[in-house]
């Protein structure tokens, strides 16, 4: 049984539900678990099904949350399957469209079996850290699949940095059989480390990559990766070898059912059947044990060690440059006449272009200085976007708030001339219903959302065009500030600021590795009392104690200065 309701609200949709559930004669009785599946449009068929198939194991209600935000008109539409069409679960699909400030977490909330685990699932487009997103927060295992995003090994990456017990990956889960097989090998007599040992497969396999580092932690040896044959069957790992007294033990994919298996001092080939597991099966697997998978918390970390340097963002970029200007006015017209330019450029390559604006006194002069320097460049407002470095957590008309700063300016001129208000993003204020740890979390879900299957690389391909800082005397940016422990904070996209030396006290800040994925970064300073920050940047790559000097572009990095603020240059 199928029921679709148009422009609904949650409440609605757990009132429809009840009631099909009474005609129907189903109860929930049976559910073990809310299986929350984060999809988009595309995306839905494969994963629903799998998740269809696996309710019959662990019969579950499943809650798709399908969120459009290029959508024209905002809404939530929904389909209730119960019965037959579910399994042995019961389906939701939702559909938000629109930049509404609606939070995925207040859309299933009303939704979720009561009492019962949650178990949050991205089929592809991981976010940065499970455990920061909205959904991920509630949930108690988070499933991602590094696979199904376009940067594979990038997305582990990133994994790491935001791991938190209870995260897993399906390139992890399909694993589950070569490490029951190996474990087996090594049991064969005579017992023996062995002193070298090789996988086979893409370097650039999630699967691969955490073979190898599962090998390495477990045996304490190093291993190598050898590429596969060219036409060696199916992805994944395709064979090991572990090198020991007695000679030599093999594994090979000989198929996609298929691995044959060689002994020391044994010429007769073993083929043990070995299937390559479907997405349902991997999926039940994750059901099966909804306890922390701690192995693959440790795996990933031995993958990746070192990746928590926040300097690492922002080394090796190409070396600032500086642009000088006569006064602060001058600073201004030099920085949003290079913005307007770059993000011009930005929208014939990609037909798009995303600007990070920031706020004090420069920043707020540049913002202003901005819509005639965009006309003059034939920016296309239309596929213009707006984001804030940071932002102070206080009332949405509260002049402390940086959007208000350059309202005047920059945002009232722009809707004007039609920049849409699904655009601009701005970060929630203390109107908007979340407390300052949601709001963080939820700008960082839109930021990771606008950047799709890749968000943030510091390296390759940046998400930003133009990114816009303000430098304070003390050298801080966005609000990262010398000393202050919540600029450690590598694993989310956004992160929150409690007691910022600066008031207002509370702020939402894009991290260091978002604020490093920009092709162009603008420094914007005026004033002799910079000079000394502005000097102190110039050294250095050092986040923690001068922020001013740890945040780079992929194509570059200039300072826009007046010249009491390039004083001490
Ligand atoms: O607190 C902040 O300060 C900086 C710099 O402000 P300024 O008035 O010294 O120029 C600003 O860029 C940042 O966005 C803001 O929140």
């Amino acid at each position: 049984m199928i029921t679709t309701l148009q422009d609904t609200t949650a409440s609605a949709v757990a009132k429809t539900m009840t009631e099909m559930r009474e005609t129907f004669g189903a109860n929930t009785i049976g559910r073990v678990l809310t299986l929350i599946i984060v999809a988009t449009g595309e995306t839905i068929d494969e994963p629903l099904e799998a998740a269809v198939h696996a309710s019959h194991e662990h019969p579950a209600r499943v809650i798709v949350v399908d969120v459009d935000q290029e959508a024209e008109t905002s809404g939530l539409d929904a389909e209730i399957r119960v019965g037959r069409d579910a399994g042995a679960g019961e389906i939701i699909i939702l559909r938000a469209r629109g930049n509404t400030m609606i939070a995925p977490d207040t859309l299933v909330m009303p939704l979720l079996l009561p009492d019962a685990p949650i178990v949050t699932w991205w089929p592809e487009a991981a976010p940065s850290a499970p455990v920061n997103d909205v959904l991920g927060s509630m949930s108690q295992r988070r499933i991602t699949d590094a696979a199904a995003c376009s940067n594979p090994v990038g997305t582990l990456k990133r994994l790491r940095r935001g791991y938190t017990s209870g995260d897993s990956d399906l390139a992890w889960s399909r694993l589950t059989t070569w490490r029951g097989l190996v474990a087996s090998l090594y049991e064969i007599t005579p017992v023996a480390v062995p002193s070298a040992v090789e996988v086979t497969g893409q370097e650039d396999d999630p699967s691969v990559v955490l073979m190898k580092a599962w090998l390495e932690n477990a045996l304490g040896v190093e291993v190598t990766l050898r590429a596969p044959e060219q036409d060696a069957a199916g992805q994944g790992v395709q064979g090991l070898s572990l090198e020991r007294p007695d000679g030599t033990i093999a594994l090979r994919r000989t198929g996609e059912d298929t691995v044959v298996l060689s002994l020391p001092g044994d010429d007769s080939d073993q083929h043990v059947t070995m299937p390559q597991r479907s997405l349902y099966e991997l999926l039940a697997e994750e059901l099966r044990r909804l306890d922390p998978d701690e192995v693959y918390g440790e795996v990933l970390a031995h993958a990746f060690t070192g990746v928590d340097d926040a300097a690492t963002f922002a080394s090796g970029k190409p070396a600032p440059t500086d642009v000088v200007s006569a006064d602060a006015a001058g600073v201004a017209t030099e920085a949003a006449t290079a913005a307007a330019a770059r993000l011009a450029e930005a929208q014939t390559e990609r037909g798009v272009a995303h600007l990070v604006v920031t706020g004090g006194t420069v920043g707020v002069r540049a913002a202003g200085a901005l819509p005639a320097a965009l006309e003059a460049a034939g920016v296309d407002l239309s596929t213009l976007h707006l984001w804030w470095g940071d932002e102070r957590f206080v009332g949405p008309d509260d002049d402390d708030r940086n959007a208000v700063q350059v309202r005047e300016g920059l945002l009232e001129p722009l809707e004007a001339a039609g920049l849409p208000e699904r655009n601009v993003h701005l970060v929630p204020s203390t109107q908007d219903g979340m407390s300052l740890a949601e709001a963080a979390a939820w700008y960082g879900q839109q930021l990771d959302s606008a950047g799709g299957d890749e968000p943030f690389r510091t390296r390759g391909r940046a998400f930003f065009d133009v990114l816009w800082l303000g430098v304070g005397p003390d050298a801080h940016v966005a609000s990262l500030f010398p000393g202050h422990p919540a600029q450690r904070v590598t694993s989310a996209s956004a992160i929150l600021v409690e007691d910022s030396p600066k008031p207002p006290p509370l702020r939402v800040s894009l991290s260091w590795p978002v604020l490093n994925s920009a092709r162009h970064v603008a420094l914007l300073v005026a004033g002799a009392e910079k000079a000394e920050a502005v000097a102190k940047a110039h050294g250095d790559i050092d986040p923690l104690q001068v922020p001013a000097s740890s945040v780079r572009g992929l194509e570059s990095t200039t300072w826009f200065l007046d010249e009491a603020a390039a004083g001490k240059l």
